[in-house]
């Protein structure tokens, strides 16, 4: 690295702060949140490891924009707004002042589209793969927020966009896939890389009491779904043809249907929200749907029981090898 740690923070990172005051321009030893009356800030935090989570050849703005991203997305599920976010960065030599002015840029624009500021983070170096921490701060009305315990008998199961896109992007940049159309290859690989998180969707479920169950799928569909049915102790019953899938998506799996189900339903990265809603909602979801702009899909049922089980349309019930991913 070109430049001290100090001169990395003053140039790159200090400007990120400026909108928020309390992070007094990254100067002091730390930064305030001061507590509105009426709120609660909610709290959340990931690492994201090269060769774990990206791809060290990913671009450094769509690094930059997951690591944000996938915490925004965790705000979202709980129907928090972000406000702020602190930012750990663990660099290796593969590193340069290029690349930190390219990460940076792509925050600072993610920043303003998610209307959140940097407040303060770590600089380190570290012999191992690149690491980046982010924790990220967001704000509900006092005590309210989605859980994963509250999902009752009788509900419907809805997720929000379209399952599997970024598991097929990784296997395309792992060449495990293939896929002749261009722009088909570029959408999923963009998928893979930068996450939508559903921001707006988990403030209007909480706000307006579409929803009081939700959270993000990151691990996969069936291994998510299983925490809110251990959580909420009930079971859920999924049907294979309403799961929500790309028409790229779809064509990259037309010859390999039962791996482009395993994907869509196990392979993780989607960073959509999953969530149950009494039947009388579905009018509500339907409006907030197209108000959003956002295709949300009735994917199955909340039922009495333990685990969550896809139903395919020949009537067998799916089994994954695995529910999706896990770290050890
Ligand atoms: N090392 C840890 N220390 C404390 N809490 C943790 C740790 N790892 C995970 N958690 C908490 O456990 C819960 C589940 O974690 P995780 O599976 O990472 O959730 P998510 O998929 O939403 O990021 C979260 O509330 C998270 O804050
Ligand atoms: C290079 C690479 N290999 C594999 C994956 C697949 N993958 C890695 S972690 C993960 C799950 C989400 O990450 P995690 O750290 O569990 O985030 P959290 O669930 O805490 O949000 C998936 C699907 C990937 N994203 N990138
Ligand atoms: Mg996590
Ligand atoms: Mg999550
Ligand atoms: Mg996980």
């Amino acid at each position: 690295m070109e430049k001290s740690e100090f001169d990395l923070i003053k140039s790159y990172f200090a400007p990120l702060a400026s909108g928020y005051e309390e992070a007094f321009d990254l100067l002091n030893d730390a930064a305030l949140i001061s507590e509105k009356p009426q709120a609660s800030t909610v709290v959340t935090m990931d690492t994201l490891i090269a060769g774990v989570h990206f791809l060290m050849s990913d671009p450094a703005g769509d690094i930059a924009r997951k690591c944000l991203r996938v915490n925004l997305s965790d705000l979202a599920a709980m129907g928090a707004a972000a406000f702020g976010y602190s930012l750990s960065m663990a660099y290796n030599s593969q590193i340069d002042v290029g690349w930190v002015k390219e990460f940076t840029t792509a925050l600072g624009e993610d920043q303003q589209r998610f209307s959140c500021h940097l407040i303060g983070g770590d600089t380190v170096v570290t012999p191992g793969p690149l690491t980046i921490t982010i924790t990220c701060f967001g704000s509900v009305a006092r005590h309210q927020c989605l859980k994963r315990n509250t999902a009752e008998v009788g509900e419907d199961v809805w997720v929000s966009g379209d399952l599997g896109d970024s598991a097929a992007g990784l296997k395309l940049l792992n060449k495990e896939l293939d896929v002749s159309d261009a722009e088909a290859r570029a959408q999923l690989i963009h998928r893979y890389r930068v996450p939508e998180p559903r921001c707006d969707l988990g403030i209007e479920l909480l706000q307006n009491a579409i929803s009081r169950t939700a959270m993000d799928v990151s691990d996969g569909l069936l291994a998510d779904l299983g925490h809110i049915a251990r959580a909420s102790n009930i079971a859920v019953e999924l049907y294979e043809d309403k799961i929500p899938r790309s028409a790229a998506f779809s064509a990259l799996m037309s010859s390999s249907p039962d791996l482009g189900l395993a994907l869509a339903v196990t392979g993780g990265d989607d960073y959509e929200i999953v969530f149950t809603s009494d039947p009388a909602q579905e009018q509500a979801i339907q409006e907030l749907s197209r108000k959003l702009s956002l295709k949300l899909s009735k994917i199955g049922k909340v039922v009495s029981g333990h685990g969550v089980r896809l139903i395919c349309r020949n009537g067998k019930t799916f089994l994954p090898t695995k529910a999706g991913w896990t770290h050890f």
